[in-house]
């Protein structure tokens, strides 16, 4: 099911970070951060290739269970077998994801004020987590 972190308290400004490898066959991974499964701040879901889509990165928002709109990304700056660090940090008004030489944005649609769930699922190893 991949790695799952709950009683969280991250607050704006505060860092998660991911580190670990992507499957050398990957097809798909996502890191998800929130108050619960179902209620996701960020879904940030790097796809190589499923549910139709090659190398894009899709994100978006899950409130009581429901999807938000997507949100496709125009940068894919990931490859199968990489080793990656993932840092997730935000504020009122938006969610930042920095990867080596990309930071992707995506708005705080929920108007989270802490961050209390982790996981991180798919075709990912993960070897670290840290928050700052
Ligand atoms: C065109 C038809 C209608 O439009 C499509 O409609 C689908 C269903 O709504 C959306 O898809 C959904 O999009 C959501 C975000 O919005 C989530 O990502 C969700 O997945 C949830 C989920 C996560 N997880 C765990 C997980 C995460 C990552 C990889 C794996 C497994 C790796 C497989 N590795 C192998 N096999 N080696 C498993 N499981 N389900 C996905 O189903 C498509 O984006 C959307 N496409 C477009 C272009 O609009």
């Amino acid at each position: 099911k991949g790695l799952v972190v709950t009683q969280l308290d991250v607050q704006p400004g505060e860092c998660v970070k991911v580190k670990g490898k992507i499957l050398s066959d990957a097809k798909g991974f996502s890191v998800n951060v929130g108050k619960d499964s179902s209620t996701l701040m960020l879904h940030f879901n790097p796809r190589f290739d499923c549910h139709g889509d090659v190398n894009t990165v899709v994100c978006n928002s899950k409130e009581d269970g429901t999807w938000g709109e997507e949100d496709r990304k125009a940068d894919f700056p990931f490859q199968q077998g990489d080793k990656v660090e993932i840092c997730i940090s935000f504020d009122a008004a938006e969610v930042k994801v920095k990867v080596p030489e990309v930071e992707f944005e995506f708005p705080n649609r929920l108007g989270m004020e802490k961050i209390q769930y982790l996981a991180v699922e798919g075709d990912f190893k993960v070897k670290a987590i840290k928050f700052s």
